[in-house]
Order: structure tokens, then C-alpha cells, then sequence
């Protein structure tokens, strides 16, 4: 997977060098590139942004840096390609684990991080005809910039790519995972604290651990998420066994 990422702190993109996502990259498995919209500018003062149309608080990030920086990185990447433009912003649709499983499929993800009011709109308007664009929340709150909900999405996305985890079977149990939270998980040592650990998780019995398990997860997510359960048609769930 190729991602390339668009931002006026191209600092804050740092951390994908790090950790798992830094060994992707050496292994080849994911290929970033961050560019400086800056770059793009042909102002003395190099400015990204200016009054809002129609007026109103703040500044909104004018068209001309966007549009030659989309151009720009269309054309560093495969010839006839059509990446996904993903345009972190609080009106976008929200990302979940099914949308960074969709992400994961793709070859070739394009992020604009606005800032300030945003961006100005004829830049997604012309985007379209070259990217598909995806306006995405990362959730209902408003942010200085993009670049945070990059790094959790680009997070999110990587970890599911092929060889990029160390054991893949861990993404089969986690949180969201089939729709339901993942249970509370021990490890040693036996007593801490004067507490102590499940029976069931010493017993040795798989198949009983496994059904524990299960429990823990749908009575974890009917106390914590009941709208998760809503969405879900877990097969012989009787939800009155979830009254917690
Ligand atoms: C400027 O971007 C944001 O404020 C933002 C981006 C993605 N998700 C959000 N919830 C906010």
C-alpha cells in the first residue's frame, strides 16, 4: 500500500516512521510519503489560506496549493491509478473497523489534512474527477487539523495489512472484531494485590475458555456499548442474559 499524506506540518507525520508502521515500511508493505502543501505556494509569503466567502469567523484554506499538490502526487504514483482522496473532517462519515478494513484493500490512499475553517470546497469538487474522495470523522468532536485523525487512521488501516502484525490471529479476537468488545484479559503473575485470576482461565478446559469468553465479551459490550449489540444479530444471543 502506497499512502501519501498532504499537510502544512509535515512534523506531525513523524510518527509513522515509528514502530510497527516503521517496520512496514522497511519490509515494503506500506510506502508514505508526507509533502509540505507549502511546497505548492507561489505567494512570497508562501500563504495556504485567506477570509471565508459570505464571511464568518476564521480562514479557510484557498484552492490553488490543493489543486497543485493533488496534481502533483497523482502523478508520482502508478500511471492510470485512482487512489482514494480521504479528507479527515468532523462532517465526514465516521471511521470504524469495518471502514479501515475497506481502507486496508486499498492500494493507494491520498490524505489532505485541512486546518483552520477548512478547505475551500472546489478542491474536493475537482478532486472528484480524479480520486474518489471520503470526507472521514474519526469522531464527534472538531480538531485543530487532520493530521491527528491521519495518524489514527493510518494506524488502524496498517495494523490490518498482511505480515504488518506479528501474530495475525490476534486481530480475530480484539475489540470490534465481529462487532463486539473483546474481553478483560490476565496475565501473571497469579495473585496481585490480593486479587486473583478467573478459575475458568487456569482450568486448561479450551473449548470452556472460549465460551467464557464469549460471555465476558457480549456482557463487556451490553455494559458498555449497547448500541453495538443493537447493530448485531449475535445467533442465540437472548438478551435478556445480558441484563447487567
Ligand atoms: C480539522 O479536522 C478535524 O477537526 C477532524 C478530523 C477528523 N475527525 C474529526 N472528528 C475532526
Amino acid at each position: 500500500m502506497r499512502i501519501d499524506v498532504v499537510t502544512v506540518f509535515p512534523d506531525y507525520l513523524a510518527p509513522l516512521q515509528l514502530s510497527l508502521l516503521g517496520k512496514a515500511q522497511e519490509a515494503g508493505r506500506l510506502e508514505a510519503h508526507v509533502h509540505d502543501l507549502r511546497a505548492f505556494t507561489t505567494d512570497r509569503h508562501r500563504s495556504v489560506d485567506d477570509t471565508p466567502y459570505g464571511g464568518g469567523a476564521g480562514m479557510v484554506m484557498t484552492p490553488g496549493p490543493w489543486g497543485a499538490a493533488l496534481d502533483a502526487v497523482l502523478a508520482q504514483g502508478p500511471e492510470g491509478a485512482r487512489p482514494r482522496l480521504v479528507v479527515p473532517s468532523p462532517a465526514g462519515r465516521v471511521f470504524t473497523q469495518d471502514v479501515a478494513a475497506e481502507y486496508a484493500a486499498d492500494p493507494w490512499l491520498v490524505f489532505a489534512c485541512g486546518r483552520y475553517e477548512g478547505i475551500d470546497a472546489r478542491v474536493l469538487e475537482d478532486a472528484r474527477s480524479r480520486y474518489d474522495v471520503d470526507e472521514l470523522s474519526i469522531g464527534d468532536y472538531v480538531l485543530f487539523g487532520g493530521e491527528v485523525a491521519v495518524l489514527v487512521v493510518v494506524e488502524a488501516v496498517g495494523r490490518l495489512l498482511p505480515g504488518v502484525l506479528g501474530n495475525a490471529e490476534s486481530l480475530a479476537e480484539e475489540s470490534h472484531t465481529g462487532g463486539l468488545l473483546e474481553a478483560p484479559t490476565w496475565t501473571k503473575p497469579a495473585q496481585w494485590r490480593g486479587l486473583g485470576v478467573p478459575d475458568v482461565l487456569v482450568s486448561g478446559d479450551h473449548a470452556r475458555i472460549a465460551r467464557w469468553r464469549r460471555d465476558e465479551s457480549l456482557r463487556r459490550t451490553a455494559s458498555t456499548r449497547p448500541d453495538l449489540l443493537a447493530r448485531l444479530d449475535v445467533d442465540g444471543l437472548d438478551r435478556a442474559d445480558l441484563a447487567v
